[in-house]
Parts: structure tokens; C-alpha cells; sequence
């Protein structure tokens, strides 16, 4: 089974996918480290030194090469990894995938440390300016993040709810 987390920065893929990923004994792979292991530099340094556009480029790649390499895994992806280069079919076509879905509010509680450290949130420092940034790029994904065949909420985002959700999917599909 290949699992793939998406949603919005800070939604909590990466911890949730490392949690999925020991209860169901599969390899996990985070899409942000892997780019950053190919590139040999951090997603802020590839950000600033070559711009979002050969970024997603990368992401792209790299996205394609992990799901040929590995048949099972959990994958937590970027924030944006479905909204570029048709990587959402690519999800859609090659495993199961969930959407974590968080209110903004709970996004900026979380995000708001660790901003600055993120190149698209960078520019946002107090909590207004985040929840603004947030809201805009929620809207804008919220036509890709929808089509995720399954989602859960912030608060019901444990591993054994998924694994009731995935279950149920698994047997009606
Ligand atoms: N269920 C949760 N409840 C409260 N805090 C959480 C929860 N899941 C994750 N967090 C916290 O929120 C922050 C973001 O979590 P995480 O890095 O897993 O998100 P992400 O979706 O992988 O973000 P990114 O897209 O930036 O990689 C972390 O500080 C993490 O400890
Ligand atoms: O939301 C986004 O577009 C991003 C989220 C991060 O996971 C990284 O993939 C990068 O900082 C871009
Ligand atoms: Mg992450």
C-alpha cells in the first residue's frame, strides 16, 4: 500500500506519517527531506538561490522517483506537492490519499515558531499577516487538497482513525 498525507503546512503530515508508517510497518519517506537530500541543501537555500519555479521542478522529480522506487511506503509531501506538475494524478493513480484538513487558526497556533524558517511564510511575521498568508493559500489549494479521496480533521487525526477510515475505504473500493 503506498499512503500519501497532504495538506497545508503544519497540518501535521510528516508527524502523522511517521506515526502511520510504524503501525502499519511501511518504509516512510517525508517529500521536503528527500528533495533536500537530492539537492544536498535546504528547501529555504533552494527557495532563495533558484526560485519557487525549479523548486517545484525538483519536487516534481523527486515525487516520481520515490513512488517507482518504492510499492509501499507513507509518504508525507509537501505543502504544495498537489497543486504543481499534475502531481496530484500522480497521487491519485498510484496509492491511497489523505487529507489533512485544519482550520487556519490551529495552522497559525502551530506555525507561528517556525515561520520563519519556511520560504513561503517567511515574508508573514506577526499572527495577522500568517492567518492572511494562510487563508490565501488555503483558497487557492482547496480545489486540489479536496480531491483526495479521503480526509480528516485536526481533531480526529489519530493514527487508529485512520486506520478505521482507511479500512472502510479499503473495503468499499
Ligand atoms: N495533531 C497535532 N496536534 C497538535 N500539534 C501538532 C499535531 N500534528 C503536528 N503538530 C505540530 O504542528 C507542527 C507541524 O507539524 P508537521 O511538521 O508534522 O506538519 P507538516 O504538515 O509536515 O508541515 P510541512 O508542510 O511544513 O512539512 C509541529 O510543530 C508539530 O509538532
Ligand atoms: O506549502 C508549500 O508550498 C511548501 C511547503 C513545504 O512543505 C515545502 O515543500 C516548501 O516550503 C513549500
Ligand atoms: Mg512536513
Amino acid at each position: 500500500m503506498r499512503l500519501y498525507l497532504i495538506g497545508m503546512p503544519g497540518a501535521g503530515k510528516t508527524t502523522l506519517g511517521r506515526a502511520l508508517a510504524t503501525a502499519y510497518e511501511l518504509p516512510f519517506r517525508d517529500l521536503d527531506e528527500e528533495i533536500t537530500r537530492r539537492e544536498g541543501r535546504s528547501i529555504a537555500t533552494i527557495f532563495a538561490a533558484e526560485g519557487e519555479a525549479y523548486f517545484r521542478e525538483q519536487e516534481a522529480a523527486t515525487l516520481r522517483a520515490v513512488v517507482q522506487e518504492l510499492p509501499a511506503l507513507v509518504l508525507a509531501t509537501g505543502g504544495g506537492t498537489p497543486c504543481f506538475h499534475q502531481n496530484l494524478d500522480v497521487l491519485l493513480g498510484t496509492g491511497h490519499t489523505l487529507y489533512l484538513e485544519v482550520p487556519v487558526a490551529e495552522l497559525v497556533r502551530r506555525l507561528q515558531q517556525a515561520a520563519a524558517s519556511r520560504p513561503l511564510l517567511a515574508p508573514a511575521t506577526d499572527a495577522a499577516a500568517l492567518t492572511e498568508r494562510l487563508r490565501e493559500t488555503l483558497a487557492a489549494r482547496q480545489q486540489f487538497y479536496s480531491r483526495a479521496p479521503l480526509r480528516c480533521a485536526a481533531t480526529s487525526c489519530s493514527v487508529a482513525a485512520v486506520q478505521q477510515l482507511l479500512s472502510r475505504y479499503q473495503t468499499s473500493s
